[in-house]
């Protein structure tokens, strides 16, 4: 493992990411958030975070984010969500091993707050059961109750009303263009979509569907719009959530790989393959 981490480590677990297969956005709730349709997949490609018990209370994440205040960052704000709701007497050192890019619309804030749900619910034998860890995670944001249940879902509402799903577990070939953007912004966009038909839970495998928020995205970040221009000739690509990654399916992983070969020196990309049941399940022998 790892030399980022403690060798005294008692929990290693993985954060994986997630794609957006497609992203329709059906309306705006009088909160401001969006009533949004899509299916999330998680990938075989995860940030590794490594934990440890505190016995004095204190949540101390050792890994220093430049961007993120510490007491900003998702993995501490699930800690402490899990402590105040819990009371436990407890804390934790945290240590993370950062692969997903920030700002991507992969999840990896989100995948890592997740992580620490599940992590501490078992260093500190809380023994909450994934339906309440969820329930808490959406308090952390839209995306962190699906990383919490571990199946890749048909998601409505907010992004929080799942229901498991099997796509086909395809090759990726994720493009991570140079720029993080703002889900926030990408949201408010007075140009925005927000009109898309809800389909039925009948329809889902069967639609093809479309990212709308990828023209917005396309249109204001140079950097997408580039990557997107070379990634599309290859193979049809799409905008994962707000952006900024985009992705292709293979059937293999040689295909993959193949048209990655064709990318080399343009685009910075990694190829993973879309899974059902999130490693970080897996690893916790959770059953589906
Ligand atoms: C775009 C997606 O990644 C698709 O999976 C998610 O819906 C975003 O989930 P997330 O990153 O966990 O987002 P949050 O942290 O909850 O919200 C960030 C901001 O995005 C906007 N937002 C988010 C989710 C949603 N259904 N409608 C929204 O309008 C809101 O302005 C919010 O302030
Ligand atoms: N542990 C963390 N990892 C990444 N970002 C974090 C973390 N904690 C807080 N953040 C903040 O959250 C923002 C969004 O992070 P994240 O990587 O989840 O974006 P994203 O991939 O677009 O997520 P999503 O697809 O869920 O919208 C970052 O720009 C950063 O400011």
């Amino acid at each position: 493992m790892t030399n980022l981490f403690p060798d005294d480590a008692s929990l290693i677990l993985p954060a994986p990411a997630k794609l957006n297969l497609f992203l329709h956005i059906l309306g705006r709730r009088a909160d401001g958030y969006h009533n949004l349709q899509t299916i999330f997949q998680f990938l075989d490609y995860s940030d590794q975070l490594a934990f440890n018990c505190r016995k004095d209370g204190e949540i101390k994440l050792h890994t220093i984010f430049e961007n993120v205040p510490h007491n900003d960052n998702l993995i501490v704000k699930a800690a402490n969500l899990l402590k105040n709701y819990t009371s436990s007497p407890l804390g934790a050192d945290i240590w993370i091993d950062k692969k997903l890019p920030m700002g991507g619309g992969i999840g990896g804030g989100s995948s890592n707050a997740a992580t620490t749900l599940l992590a501490l619910n078992q260093l500190w034998q809380l023994n909450l059961d994934l339906i309440t860890l969820a329930k808490l995670a959406l308090q952390l944001g839209a995306d962190v109750p699906v990383f919490v249940q571990g199946k890749a879902a048909f998601a409505e509402g907010v992004g929080e009303q799942l229901t498991p799903i099997t796509p086909p577990e395809l090759w990726f070939l994720v493009a991570i263009p140079k720029v993080a953007i703002s889900t926030a912004t990408v949201f408010n966009d007075p140009l925005l979509p927000r009109n898309t038909a809800a389909i039925t839970y009948q329809q889902v495998l069967a639609t093809e569907g479309q990212n709308d928020c990828q023209a917005i995205v396309l249109n204001h970040y140079p950097a997408v719009q580039d990557a997107f221009l070379i990634m599309n000739k290859l193979a049809p690509t799409k905008l994962t959530g707000t952006g900024a990654c985009l992705f292709a399916s293979f059937t293999t992983e040689q295909q993959a790989l193949a048209a990655q070969r064709q990318l080399i020196d343009k685009i910075d990309c990694f190829i993973a393959q879309g899974i059902n049941f999130s490693p970080l399940h897996q690893k916790l022998n959770l059953s589906y």
